[in-house]
């Protein structure tokens, strides 16, 4: 067996209304409660944040969170967990909380400055105690050591350290229910990409990484169209945040390529949802990762397309990447830039800021220039 390491995620506390039962998971003392005014809006944290009042723990509450969280997001909840000298962090929501919470527990537990940490495995002091609980399904940031912060000029900038692992993550697909469908469909996209990504990462793909990912890729090219179509089904919601989390487990270890990499200015500079930005690039990045990729393709292929055992490995790959693309189109997400309003004579600076997610195109199958960039954004015009 070709050598390798896997970094286990948190451990997982999963079924209904596994969210009131947070107080079990942290120690005693104040606890700042990470989410965003949106969900506070729709109650959402109600019985979470109760729960906690009610086993005696002050709830200090930072709902300032927006979407793609920038560096000051997280030093204002840095600042205000300092101010109220919290014993424990919860995230509670979408990435964008998750990612925040993770970085407020690091800094406020090591006393590190977020400048001091940026990259791979720079952040090697403590952290507070740490409980993440997912609203979306999702970008698996429950399961992963990384936070990914939007910074000056839209450069998205990562932490990516173990200290950063959460110690508990809740799946409570109720919390989900209530999923708007284009969030529904963006974030299983998203979820999807990761599974598809860490199966094919060039330098660190492993066995345990590529059973999680296929397992992922199961539960949620299944899934997504139900949950768009039926929000309320929970069997379809439970199988979309299981395979969001075990995606997510799949790419802490065998890390996200080029989809993401020319994602990154989509969300960076025109502020796109995530799994937005990845539903646009994924069918172009594929076709140009079809050929080193083939094989990895066509081994997935049987599991978004059944009856596909025969044929070649070639029309097996093509198989793959038409059905996801097929996924995307019937989840509603517009698949064009121009539908929102990009235009195409962005693509050469698009290309250049792709070039700076260095990190994650080394994991992609195949080389992409800032040229390829630059023909792959005009194709997803
Ligand atoms: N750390 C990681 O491993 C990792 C992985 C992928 C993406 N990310 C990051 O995560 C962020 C995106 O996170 P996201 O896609 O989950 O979106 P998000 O957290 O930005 O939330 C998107 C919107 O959905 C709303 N929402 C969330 N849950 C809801 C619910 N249950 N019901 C109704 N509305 C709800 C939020 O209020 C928000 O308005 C980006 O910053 C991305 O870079 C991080
Ligand atoms: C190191 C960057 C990892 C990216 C996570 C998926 O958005």
């Amino acid at each position: 067996m070709r050598s390798f390491s896997f970094h286990p995620g948190p451990r997982l506390l999963a079924g209904d209304g596994q969210s009131e039962t947070l107080a079990d998971l942290l120690p005693p003392g104040p606890v700042l409660f990470v989410t965003d005014e949106q969900l506070v809006g729709l109650g959402l944290i109600d019985k979470a944040r109760e729960a906690l009042i009610e086993s005696g723990r002050e709830v200090v509450l930072f709902d300032e969170v927006e979407a793609d969280p920038s560096r000051q997001t997280v030093e204002t909840a840095v600042d205000t967990g300092r101010s109220a000298q919290v014993a424990s962090v919860v995230g509670f929501g979408g990435g964008s909380p998750m990612d925040v919470a993770k970085l407020a527990a690091y800094l406020l537990g090591s006393g590190d400055n977020l400048d001091e940490v940026w990259g791979v495995d720079v952040a090697k002091g403590q952290r507070l105690p740490l409980v993440l609980v997912p609203t979306t399904a999702g970008t698996g940031s429950e399961a992963t050591p990384i936070s990914v912060i939007t910074c000056e000029g839209g450069v998205k900038l990562a932490v990516n350290a173990r200290p950063l692992t959460a110690d508990w993550a809740v799946l409570d697909a109720q919390l989900t229910v209530g999923l708007p469908r284009s969030v529904t469909a963006a974030t299983g996209i998203d979820a999807i990409v990761h599974a598809v990504e860490a199966y094919t990462s060039a330098r660190l793909k492993n066995p345990i990484s590529d059973a999680l990912a296929r397992e992922a890729l199961r539960l949620l090219s299944e899934n997504l169209l139900t949950a768009c179509t039926e929000p309320a089904n929970i069997a379809a919601r439970e199988a979309m945040l299981l395979g969001a989390h075990l995606a997510g487990a799949a790419f802490s270890n065998a890390p996200v390529a080029g989809v993401h990499a020319l994602a990154y200015p989509l969300g960076g500079l025109h502020h796109l949802p995530h799994g937005v930005s990845n539903a646009l690039m994924l069918r172009h990045v594929l076709q140009h990762n079809a050929e080193a990729a083939r094989d990895h393709y066509a081994e997935l292929a049987p599991i978004v397309v059944p009856q596909c055992e025969s044929g070649g490995s070639q029309a097996r790959a093509a198989l793959l990447i038409n059905r996801l693309d097929q996924l995307v189109a019937e989840s509603g997400i517009a698949t064009r830039l121009r539908d929102y309003g990009i235009d195409i004579a962005e693509a050469p600076l698009l290309a250049r800021e792709a070039m700076k997610q260095k990190r994650l195109l080394v994991n992609n199958p195949c080389e992409i220039t800032e040229y390829d960039a630059q023909r792959l954004y005009e194709a997803a015009w």
